[in-house]
């Protein structure tokens, strides 16, 4: 089943305070959902995640439709048995990743044909094929079939677009036929456009989706415009259904979409980045590597309380990346992930007890943020 329970709305802002009932588990929003693109979250176990209080994970349709196929993932008895993960799973359409990772495809009211990055073999995808492979996952929250507008685009190629994506929307809705274990959700696009906005939330908002994603943002365009095209869109969406921002997971990204009413976001930032080193903090991000580390035997974060800053120290987790030891990536994406799935947390407290804008500039000025 799924369900999704409106708690509380701020008094300060449409921030809200929410909670999503799927087969396998309860999720409270607010949430940040760390992503695993290839059935994992990169160098965490199941156990691990559950530890540092990630409520559901992400997996990567297109990835998992090339390696290593429906048929596998279908003998394993669907993801959650592959990748032993008990909780909620997303995954998405594998729309974005064709659209971000083939450069030469072709794409036509049918769908999109493109070749595989990996030996260059051709594949197709569409909304009923893009159905057919979440159904195969099993995953509870699945996507709609869409295409994320590029940034910038003329209002002509966005409004075509944005056509299309409602026709595909449609028949993933008509080819699916496990709606009661698995939530579709729409997407909603329309660019930098408003009037195109409008048109695509209502449209979507006609055909009765469980839940409803913002697509087509957090694509290069100025924080400004992000912030303004979401504030718009999201009074468009149902008060009773949930809403997921696509692509967005550093800080100020996620205060921002909170508080024009976002209650799920994604974002492969936090365990990129920690795999490079870089690591967030309540004080902004540092680079771990950096020399001025090299005798710095305090925790990554003196404020956070994750196994990471409670157990070692700066200049262990530099000399690890300084020998490229497996290790460090690995502790630092562990303090990356608990700090923004504790910050949502606190986000959730705050909204609780009526106190989200204060939380947020109390956060801002520590951070360093304007
Ligand atoms: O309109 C969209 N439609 C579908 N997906 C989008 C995504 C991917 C979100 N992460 C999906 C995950 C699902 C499962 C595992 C992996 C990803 C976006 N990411 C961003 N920005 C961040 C960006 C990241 C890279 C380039 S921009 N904007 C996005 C817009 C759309
Ligand atoms: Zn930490």
């Amino acid at each position: 089943m799924f369900k999704f329970e409106l708690y509380k709305k701020a008094k300060d802002s449409k921030a809200r305070l929410g909670k999503i009932i799927t087969d396998h588990g309860e999720i409270e929003t607010p949430i940040f959902m760390p992503v695993g693109t290839r059935a994992t979250v990169k160098t965490m176990a199941s156990e691990e995640l559950k530890k540092i209080g990630a409520q559901i994970i992400l997996s990567n349709t297109y990835h998992l439709f090339l390696r290593p196929g429906s048929e596998i993932i279908k003998k394993a008895g669907g993801l959650h048995k592959f990748m032993h993960w008990d909780k909620p799973i997303l995954t998405d359409s594998g729309g974005f990743q064709v659209f971000s990772l083939s450069d030469n495809r072709k794409i036509t009211e049918e769908g999109v044909e493109f070749r595989s990055h990996i030996d260059g073999s051709k594949k197709f995808l569409s909304p009923e094929v893009s159905i057919e492979m979440q159904n195969i996952l099993g995953s509870d929250i699945i996507m709609s079939f869409d295409e994320c507008a590029p940034y910038p685009a003329s209002y002509d190629y966005v409004e075509k677009s944005m056509q299309r994506t409602l026709r595909w929307a449609k028949r993933g809705k008509d080819f699916h036929k496990n709606s009661d274990h698995q939530a579709l959700f729409g997407i909603i696009q329309g660019g930098m456009y408003k009037d195109l906005r409008k048109i695509s939330a209502k449209e979507m908002v006609d055909m009765d989706f469980p839940g409803y994603s913002v697509g087509g943002l957090s694509v290069g365009e100025p924080k400004e415009i992000m912030n303004e095209i979401l504030d718009y869109t999201t009074d468009f969406m149902p008060e009773n259904k949930p809403r997921y921002l696509m692509g967005v997971g550093s800080p100020d990204y996620l205060f921002e979409a909170v508080e024009r009413g976002i209650d799920m976001a994604d974002c492969v930032l936090p365990t990129r980045i920690a795999r490079n080193g870089s690591v967030i903090t309540h004080r902004g991000k540092l680079v771990i590597r950096n020399a001025k580390y090299k005798e710095d035997f305090s925790p990554l974060d003196q404020e956070c309380d994750c196994y990471v800053c409670r157990n070692y120290t700066r200049a262990y987790i530099r000399h690890l990346f300084n020998v490229d030891e497996i290790l460090g990536p690995r502790l630092a994406t562990i303090h990356n992930l608990y700090f923004l799935l504790n910050m949502m947390e606190n986000i959730r407290e705050s909204i609780r007890g009526d106190y989200f804008l204060e939380y947020k500039n109390d956060f801002y000025k520590k951070y360093g943020y304007n």
